[in-house]
């Protein structure tokens, strides 16, 4: 049976990621420095204060929450609420301020801005970013045809052997969604990928995630898009500047914020 609020399986409830009262804080130099002489700046540096260009802004604000294995979490929540610099947390880019990240495995992040190499052609794309996520050269060559069909990117011409600049932002997003879903993950983590495919790149995405559970990992989705979280997601967080407003099953959740956004 599963739990009512985490939607984890009782019978098999195995942490992957647990976040305890994480808190995260970026800080911004150079903006409206003020007084901007060397001579300033240096005394600030002898007299070790921070700049009044120093600007600090509080992103995730003690947020906790275990995830298990075989979950689909979405993060929701309004524009600027910290979905985003959660999931680099968790994925290990950004350290917190205070709190703690634990995780099962390597998490991979999988954002709309993930490195491609613009210059080189789809196809060598393929290549190094099924390298940079571990997988063997052999693994890449078996699964290679498997990437370029779910991807849809030859399905209007042979677009796999140009350059990747050549592409729309679609067909990119595309191409480095498929890369990512080719491997199992421990945690894989989506920021906003199904947004940028069309409906029938978004309804394959999703049959994946879902493979991608059964396969025992972990995801997370960030996305503004409701119909994505509901078809894809068994829980969801909401976050609002920073906090962490609700965490449950996903009809309860996205009804509420629904409910709220409406206003
Ligand atoms: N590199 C950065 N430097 C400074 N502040 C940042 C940086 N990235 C994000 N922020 C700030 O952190 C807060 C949370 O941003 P974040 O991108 O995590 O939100 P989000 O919920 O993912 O937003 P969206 O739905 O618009 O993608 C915002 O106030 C934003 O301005």
């Amino acid at each position: 049976m599963a739990d009512p609020k985490t939607g984890a399986q009782a019978s098999a409830p195995v942490p992957t990621v647990i976040a305890d009262d994480v808190h995260i804080v970026y800080r911004v130099y150079g903006g409206n420095t003020g007084r901007g002489s060397a001579t300033a700046a240096l005394n600030r540096i002898i007299k070790r204060t921070p700049g009044a260009g120093v600007r600090e802004v509080h992103a995730v604000r003690g947020v906790s929450f275990t995830a298990y294995r075989g979950q689909a979490i979405g993060l929701i929540g309004s524009n600027g609420s910290g979905k985003s610099t959660l999931l680099k947390a968790v994925a290990g880019l950004l350290p917190t301020e205070r709190g703690k990240i634990y995780t099962d495995g390597q998490p991979s992040l999988l954002g709309v801005n993930a490195a491609m190499m613009n210059d080189l052609t789809g196809e060598k794309n393929v290549m190094l970013g099924g390298l940079a996520m571990g997988m063997s050269r052999e693994q890449i060559r078996e699964r290679y045809q498997g990437i370029v069909d779910f991807s849809g990117i030859n399905e209007k011409g042979d677009f796999i052997t140009l350059p990747m600049r050549t592409y729309s932002s679609g067909m990119a997003a595309r191409l480095r969604f498929s890369i990512a879903a080719a491997k199992d993950h421990d945690v894989l983590m989506i920021d906003e990928a199904l947004a940028t495919g069309d409906r029938s790149f978004q309804k394959r995405s999703e049959a994946r995630i879902r493979e991608l559970r059964k396969e025992a990992g972990t995801v997370f989705l960030v996305s503004h898009n409701n119909r994505s979280i509901r078809d894809t997601c068994d829980r969801v967080l909401w976050l609002e500047r920073g906090e962490l407003l609700m965490d449950g099953p996903t009809d309860e959740v996205v009804r509420a914020y629904e409910k709220e956004t409406a206003r």
